[in-house]
């Protein structure tokens, strides 16, 4: 004779089983990273903010980049997708700016599934496997954007990526319906490199030299500089592509190298996110200690810009 359960556990049972059913329609319906506006949504008035207040010293940079992707977001129909390349020293905020435009479109950030990191040195690092390369380059972006379209994909280094390698990815940043029977149009790709950092320094430095405010820097007074220096520029690899000729690139984006005083901006932003009271005899005692570029005694520009700040102030506070 078989033992009946008593209708209480009987109900007691019941009830766990559709508890954890609605765990798991909760964990894949909200908690899932799912490529819709529940996890997609571009904020304006976040990007705006976060340009103006946590980046410093690069007003020609913050400019380009809010108008640039505000304009691509608002627009029901790109004809392309759109294409950043943002230039200058090392630490002037170039992957900052990328983690800012990712916050401020994907809910998760840069550890969206949607956003896509490469580093040309170690994801590319063989020339002799550069076929190899092609093809999972090709799978990947294609695999990506076939799941999300609006999908954004990083190039970090772009000036050490193989030529060979920069002209497979060109058909995707083309005017092209679709390509295959997918569409990039609606993905976002942004190109970071050190490549022209020298010219922008010898316009801001020029400027300097004048007793003019850098904020007087407009686009123009670099781009021409910037592009020569970037595309003539043999060692580049950059160079031997024709993204410039073919006008694959919206936007050139130069990051001013920064001074001593965005540094003290830099220190004192870093300690209150590692949870410390900011306290500027500490930052200014780090800032101190650092390499500049100088004139005479005065120090001009920040050799690492702010990119040692983080690491260097655990030593200080
Ligand atoms: N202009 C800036 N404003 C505010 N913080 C900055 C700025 N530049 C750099 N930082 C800080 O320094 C860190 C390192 O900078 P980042 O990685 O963006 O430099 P980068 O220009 O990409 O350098 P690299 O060319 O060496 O890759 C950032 O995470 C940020 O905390």
């Amino acid at each position: 004779m078989t033992a009946r359960m008593p209708p209480q556990v009987t109900l007691l049972l019941v009830g766990a089983g559709f508890a954890a059913l609605g765990a798991t329609y909760w964990h894949f319906y909200w908690k899932k990273e799912v490529c819709n506006a529940n996890w997609i949504n571009f904020n304006k008035t976040g990007l705006k903010h976060d340009l103006k207040k946590k980046l410093f010293g690069q007003h020609i940079a913050a400019k380009v980049i809010l108008k640039a992707v505000t304009g691509f977001m608002e627009s029901k129909n790109p004809k392309k997708p759109l294409v950043l390349s943002l230039h200058g020293w090392t630490g002037t905020g170039k992957n900052f700016v990328s983690q800012i435009i990712a916050e401020n479109i994907y809910k998760k950030g840069m550890t969206s599934s949607f956003v896509h990191l490469f580093t040309a040195t170690s994801h590319f690092p063989h020339e002799s496997h550069i076929n190899e390369y092609k093809t999972q380059l090709h799978k990947w972006i294609r695999g990506n954007v076939s799941i999300c379209p609006r999908s954004m994909f990083i190039f970090d280094e772009m000036d050490k990526m193989h030529p060979e390698l920069i002209n497979s990815i060109k058909p995707y940043l083309d005017f092209y319906n679709n390509l295959d029977g997918v569409s990039y149009r609606q993905s976002i790709f942004i190109f970071l490199s050190n490549a022209g950092g020298e010219s922008i320094v010898q316009v801001a430095l020029h400027f300097w030299e004048l007793g003019r405010d850098r904020r007087e820097i407009q686009l123009k007074d670099i781009e021409m500089a910037l592009s020569l220096s970037v595309f003539n520029n043999k060692n580049s690899g950059l160079w031997h592509t024709s993204l410039i000729d073919k006008n694959l690139v919206d936007y050139f984006v130069p990051f001013l190298p920064l001074e001593y005083r965005h540094v003290i901006h830099c220190g004192l932003a870093e300690m209150a996110r590692k949870g410390h009271f900011p306290n500027k005899n500490v930052v200014v005692r780090m800032a101190r200690d650092l390499n500049y570029f100088l004139k005479g005694y005065m120090r001009i520009f920040s050799m690492q810009g702010c990119k040692i700040i983080s690491s260097r102030l655990d030593f200080y506070i």
